[in-house]
């Protein structure tokens, strides 16, 4: 299929959701209603002509107040699977999210046959609250969240009892909520089975054992098939698989979600690949998984090399950008409390939402210099921890020309802890990047362009960048609106991992004035 013609099509949600009370219709309009906290929701949608409906709290909108009713109206512009999420504070930790299936408009067929569509959400869990972990975040000394209790497989996980400050007997194994989530499959079938993962810190390896698996989407693009064991996913990403039920159908197998990239105490998440009829909560007679290492990157990068755009499906990037913005990720410490920054600029978000600021002229609202387009390269080791870790903090943001084409190099480097640089799932809003490199080490901005991928590279809207590594990517600036780019982990973003880019806001028209209400628009009361 032609893709431009593809994207042309008005696509419809799919009356289909995952795990969550929304409403849909063909233009999809979700209704938000809030009944405790502050929570404006986040859509992996582009939001084309609607940049005041990408749900996030102090860039496109204020927060939902408790009580209040927010309804988002947009048009779902491409199939694929899609996530939505809380993005105030740390609440999509808290447990505020679900998964979008858009499928594709009537008459038109997928480049892969399967027989029926399934989806699940990986996420993790803790037991304290997310207020407490936030105000650890934020104090001196600094209270890191650590990792977390248990993984979850469509909302069902379990933990060791024996977590120091778990009270014993909360660990009820017999209690039926907590038997694992079980994905019945018919012999000799074969599943499309739709997996994001809405992690709040963990980085995961997800396998279903004795089963391969075939890649053939990657949040929302059509993916060169390519057969995995072992399924990595990092927080904000999307993929499809194909499964067939081809093993001895007389048992049941564990399917396993283990942590890696951190050197994690949670158990692996475990959930029951059931064979019908065998019973659901039947245990496999097996030890589930033990899953890979999990500090080995190269299995990991390896993956990430292997995501190429589908065949018919490739929508090549232009050959050239108009400008490249490295952004070095650091680990910083700033007054004395633990942040993170880039390019020694660590984010904090504004009182007034920035596409209100700028459309109503409220400049005085946020630091109107922009954070820099790079660091010094020359002298950086990004293998040590820095000799000064100081930063600073700003809510300046990158103004992009509308209708150019932006390069950004994520730098990884050493955290402020010695050999230790940890994986970041970067997510851009509002738009798909092409992926036109990794590498190891220090990105070289001599010899490393030469070897983008500029021929089938996926188009994503999260990547990870690997420890010690860099990740490159190409989007176009076309997407008139203010857009957050950030670190996916929740408690990274909260401790400053982002940045926020505007283009085109002059083509906008007049704001819904549900988006206001707070800040300097305080008195631009809502209907
Ligand atoms: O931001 C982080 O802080 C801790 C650690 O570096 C300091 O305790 C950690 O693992 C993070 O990802």
């Amino acid at each position: 299929m032609n893709n431009s013609k593809f994207k042309k099509e008005k696509l419809k949600i799919k009356d289909k959701y995952d795990c969550c009370s929304v409403q849909a219709s063909s233009d999809s309009l979700y209704s938000a209603s809030n009944s405790s906290s502050k929570s404006p929701n986040s859509f992996g949608a582009h939001e084309i002509g609607t940049p005041w409906f990408d749900g996030t709290e102090g860039v496109t909108q204020c927060p939902i107040l408790p009580g209040d009713t927010f309804v988002y109206k947009f048009v779902v512009d491409r199939q694929g699977t899609y996530l939505y999420h809380a993005h105030y504070g740390m609440q999509r930790e808290a447990g505020l999210y679900g998964s979008i299936r858009v499928s594709l408009p009537d008459g038109e067929s997928e480049p892969f046959s399967y027989d029926y569509d399934r989806s699940i959400i990986l996420s993790d869990w803790y037991h304290n609250s997310t207020y407490e972990q936030a105000a650890g975040l934020s104090s001196i000394p600094f209270v890191w969240v650590g990792e977390p209790h248990s993984i979850l497989i469509q909302g069902k996980g379990r933990f060791n009892c024996s977590t120091p400050g778990i009270e014993a007997g909360l660990c009820n194994t017999t209690n039926p909520e907590c038997t694992p989530y079980a994905l019945t499959v018919i012999p000799r079938k074969t599943y499309r089975l739709r997996i994001g993962s809405l992690t709040s810190l963990s980085a995961l390896s997800f396998e279903i054992e004795g089963h391969n698996m075939t890649v053939v989407e990657a949040d929302g693009h059509y993916v060169e098939p390519f057969v995995v064991q072992n399924l990595f996913i990092y927080s904000g990403e999307t993929y499809s698989v194909l499964i067939t039920a081809d093993q001895d159908p007389s048992r049941n197998y564990w399917a396993s979600a283990k942590v890696v990239s951190r050197n994690s105490n949670t158990p692996n998440g475990l959930a029951i690949f059931n064979y019908y009829p065998n019973h659901p909560r039947r245990s496999p007679p097996t030890v589930p998984p033990p899953g890979p290492r999990w500090n080995d990157t190269e299995p990991r990068l390896a993956q990430s090399i292997a995501i190429k755009s589908h065949q018919g499906f490739i929508h090549p990037p232009p050959q050239t950008s108009d400008r490249v913005i490295v952004m070095l990720n650091t680990q910083n410490r700033i007054n004395g409390n633990v942040r993170w920054s880039i390019n020694n600029v660590s984010f904090n978000l504004p009182h007034t939402p920035y596409l209100i600021s700028l459309k109503h002229n409220l400049l005085h609202t946020f630091n109107q210099n922009p954070p820099p387009d790079g660091y010094d390269f020359a002298n950086y080791d990004i293998y040590s921890v820095a000799k000064n870790v100081n930063a600073t903090t700003s809510n300046g943001i990158y103004k992009l020309k509308f209708n150019t084409t932006v390069d950004i190099i994520l730098q990884n480097a050493n955290t402020m802890n010695p050999n230790n640089s940890e994986t970041h799932p970067w997510h851009l809003h509002g738009h798909d990047f092409w992926v036109v490199g990794y590498g190891k080490g220090k990105f070289d901005n001599f010899k490393d362009p030469k070897n983008y991928n500029l021929v089938n590279p996926i188009m994503k809207n999260t990547v990870p960048v690997h420890p010690y590594g860099w990740t490159a990517l190409r989007f176009r600036a076309d997407n008139p609106g203010v857009w957050a780019f950030h670190c996916h982990i929740e408690s990274h973003f909260f401790m400053g991992m982002g940045v926020v880019f505007e283009e085109g806001i002059e083509k906008l028209g007049s704001l819904p004035t549900s988006i206001m209400g707070c800040g300097d628009t305080k008195g631009f009361h809502r209907p």
